[in-house]
């Protein structure tokens, strides 16, 4: 089939890669000239593994142009634009753009599938604005993985009002043979903000279950996630505690819903809560530094790794930098080093041996696989492992620290 993809950040760029790889012909609309220049010149602007050698492979069934022109032939087009939460809202601004600028181009019967991550309501405003049959097909990839969760998804949700356009679109994704979910338009929206508060309600749970731990001694986080892992109707995943959730979507998507809800009357409490309990990660690693060397004005704390997870260069609303941030306002000198990830917020150094060499404090705060196996290199310095990857009985009792680790063992 043609296939359009507007927005090229890693949703598009996946989503493109990945259909062009099953044999579409596909072509990705971006606003962005420098981007799409990059990727005409085979660059792609992001780190995503295996993404590099999908566009290389498909360069001939994946174009990239800044003209919405080029959607006149398309069958299917996937608005995968940014929503970014503005003052705590949804904004959508940059879907209904895209809507009203593919409008004049598209065919009688094309199908408009919005991917990007809206508000319930959102979908069938584009369906308004293009006259066209539009599925609300919300995207469930994590970065890192961004590829193999695209061609092997947990599930495919499909919101549709016409059967014959969700069909379409069901049979296009067919070949993830995964369990696939037809919904109303607004179902699916809202399952895509219901999975994510979830899983970041998961992650504070289990972070507060750690401050605890902290202070009862002779415990550890990592047991009673394990242990209440193995229920299953736990299930084991996503109680890793540490410096809180980070990215381009938990923060922005948990505070999107929970106003979205205070607009129509209802308040998602536990929602609020996961937030709040985030939102207080960055001090408490601060605090726990401090408790550790004393006051950190004119000390030089190192922070390994920056990016908000591993395998990614993605520092959106990196917990990292937070930290860094925070550390900054209150003078310490704060250097920093990561494999992938880049800023100018802190002075960035080209080894986590310089990194640590030249700290008086360390954390860990990304858990890249290259911090494992380190302790050695800790030796004499103040650690905090924010990501626990140390073994801490490898580690001095005195100096060294570990979200969910009690302080007395
Ligand atoms: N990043 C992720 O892991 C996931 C993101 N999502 C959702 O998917 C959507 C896209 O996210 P990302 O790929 O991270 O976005 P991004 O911010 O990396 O990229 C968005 C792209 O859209 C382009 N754009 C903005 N307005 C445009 C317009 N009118 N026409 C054409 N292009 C335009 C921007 O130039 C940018 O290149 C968001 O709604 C996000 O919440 C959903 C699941 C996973
Ligand atoms: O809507 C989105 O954009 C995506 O958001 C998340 O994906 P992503 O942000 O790429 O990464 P995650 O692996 O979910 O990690 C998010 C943050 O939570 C933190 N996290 C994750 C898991 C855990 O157990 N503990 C924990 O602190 C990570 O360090 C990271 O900062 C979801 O996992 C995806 O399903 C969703 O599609």
């Amino acid at each position: 089939m043609r296939i359009g993809v507007v927005g090229l950040g890693v949703v598009g760029l996946v989503t493109g890669a990945v259909l062009a790889d099953q044999g579409h012909e596909v072509v990705g609309v971006d606003i962005d000239q420098n981007k799409v220049k990059g990727l005409q010149c085979n660059r792609s602007p992001i780190y995503e593994p295996g993404l590099d050698e999908l566009l290389l492979k498909n360069k001939n069934r994946f174009l990239f142009t800044t003209d919405y022109s080029a959607l006149k032939d398309v069958d299917i087009v996937f608005i995968t634009v940014a929503t970014p939460t503005v003052e705590g809202k949804n904004y959508i601004g940059y879907v209904l753009d895209a809507a009203k600028t593919m409008k004049p181009y598209l065919k009688r019967d094309a199908i408009v599938v919005v991917k990007s991550t809206v508000v319930p309501g959102t979908s069938r405003k584009v369906k308004q604005i293009v006259e066209r049959e539009v599925v609300a097909n919300p995207e469930f990839l994590k970065e890192g993985s961004a590829v193999i969760d695209t061609i092997k998804p947990d599930r495919i949700v499909i919101g549709s009002d016409s059967k014959a356009a969700g069909d379409v679109i069901e049979n296009l994704w067919s070949f993830t043979k995964t369990v696939v979910l037809r919904t109303s338009i607004e179902e699916a929206e809202m399952i895509k903000y219901a999975a994510n508060s979830f899983l970041a309600t998961k992650i504070s749970f289990i972070n507060e279950i750690a401050n605890l731990c902290e202070v009862i001694p002779n415990c550890d986080v990592n047991t009673i996630a394990k242990a209440i892992g193995l229920d299953k109707r736990i299930a084991p995943y996503f109680l890793n505690a540490g410096l809180g959730y980070g990215g381009s979507c938990f923060p922005k998507d948990t505070l999107a819903f929970a106003s979205f809800a205070r607009e129509l009357g209802e308040e998602l409490k536990i929602v609020e809560a996961a937030i709040k309990v985030n939102e207080e990660r960055p001090r408490r690693a601060v605090k726990i530094m401090e408790e550790l060397l004393g006051e950190l004005k004119g000390k030089t704390i190192c922070i390994l790794g920056i990016a908000f997870k591993p395998n990614t260069d993605d520092t959106r609303e990196s917990v990292a930098l937070k930290i860094a941030k925070l550390l900054v306002d209150i003078g310490a000198n704060v250097i920093a080093y990561d494999p992938k990830a880049k800023t100018s917020l802190v002075e960035m150094v080209s080894s986590k041996e310089e990194c640590v060499k030249r700290s008086d404090g360390v954390i860990i705060a990304t858990e890249w696989d290259e911090f494992r196996g380190i302790e050695h290199m800790l030796k004499d310095k103040a650690v905090l492992d924010g990501r626990r990857v140390l073994d801490p009985n490898k580690m001095s009792r005195s100096k060294y620290r570990a979200i969910g680790l009690s302080k007395v063992r």
